[in-house]
């Protein structure tokens, strides 16, 4: 596969092309409305370290729900199995900001994936840590090797005076007695968060360890356990793209995660992690022309997890 990657590529982002102008670049956060649609970058990182890239895939970009894997992980560090007292394990068949679900379910979010189940993760880092969103950055920057990273105050900010609807989710699941910090704080940490920049290179770099049973490639040291890993890269794949789940595990077939910067981070076990950015979106919130790259990388390599 990585003999003709680098063509390979190529002719994903020249197939894309097309397609760059007809997603919907995110405005519900007013910063982030100001990404011109029509960029493109991919990455692909082997897990022995090799990098393969095409387009902008050194422009940093808003990671949003991307990050909600890594809080993840961070809290999973942390908290162990205990993680799975606070989210659930199952595809909402909702979107990413809906309510609807948690009254029915006593404010129990279905996964760490939604912004419920985000918003849940970052309670527990915020007990665990006195700034988790320096916690998020160290980590960040210690899986890509970019010690430069950092969240963007401008876009955290924008999206902090417009968190009506995750702030609603918050105070809900306070009610519910499932939010151990106020709910300002949670929603600080997690807006900045979402607002850490990272290009394509980074993010497939950052992905590895799940790619390689929970260990960093190159060292001895171990970010989780195999099988945690290995679990981690189960709920990706059935709750990494929202409601739209099904849909690229039928179109793409690899474990991914998405956010509304346009970016979709995604690996294939024991070979490597990949990233792909473009800012205008689908109706569920995914990138648009990201998806499509993915679903023609594994087309035209042959590879996916099935
Ligand atoms: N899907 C996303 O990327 C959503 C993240 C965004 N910060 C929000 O909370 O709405």
């Amino acid at each position: 596969m990585f003999e003709r990657l680098a063509s390979t590529l190529d002719e994903i982002a020249a197939q894309v092309r097309p397609l760059l102008s007809q997603g919907r670049v995110a405005s519900y956060i007013p910063e982030l409305a100001t990404v011109p649609a029509v960029r493109f970058g991919m990455a692909v990182v082997s897990v022995d370290g090799r990098v393969f890239k095409t387009g902008d895939a050194d422009q940093p970009f808003s990671i949003q729900s991307i990050s909600k894997l890594f809080a993840l992980l961070l809290a999973l560090q942390t908290e162990g199995d205990g993680v799975w007292r606070r989210v659930g394990r199952e595809p909402s068949g909702t979107a990413f900001n809906s309510l609807v679900q948690l009254e029915s379910e006593q404010g129990l979010p279905r996964n760490p994936f939604i912004n419920a189940g985000a918003l849940a993760i970052t309670d527990i880092l915020c007990t665990r840590f006195a700034t988790p969103e320096n916690a998020l950055v160290q980590q960040l920057r210690k899986l890509s090797g970019n010690t430069a990273l950092d969240y963007n105050l401008r876009v955290a900010n924008s999206e902090r005076r417009h968190s009506d609807r995750n702030a609603a989710m918050a105070h809900f699941m306070r009610s519910f007695g499932r939010m151990d910090n106020p709910v300002d704080r949670v929603l600080d940490a997690y807006c900045s968060h979402c607002a850490i920049e990272m290009s394509c290179v980074d993010l497939a770099r950052a992905v590895l360890p799940l790619a390689h049973h929970g260990q960093l490639p190159g060292s001895e040291e171990r970010l989780l356990s195999a099988s945690l890993a290995k679990r981690v890269n189960a709920l990706m794949l059935t709750c990494g793209t929202y409601d739209a789940a099904g849909d690229f595990a039928f179109r793409v077939g690899l474990p991914a995660k998405s956010g509304v910067g346009g970016g979709i981070v995604a690996l294939i076990p024991n070979v490597c992690g990949l990233c792909v950015w473009s800012p205008g979106l689908d109706a569920n919130g995914n990138s648009l022309a990201g998806v499509q790259a993915l679903e023609l990388f594994t087309t035209l390599t042959g590879r996916s997890i099935f």
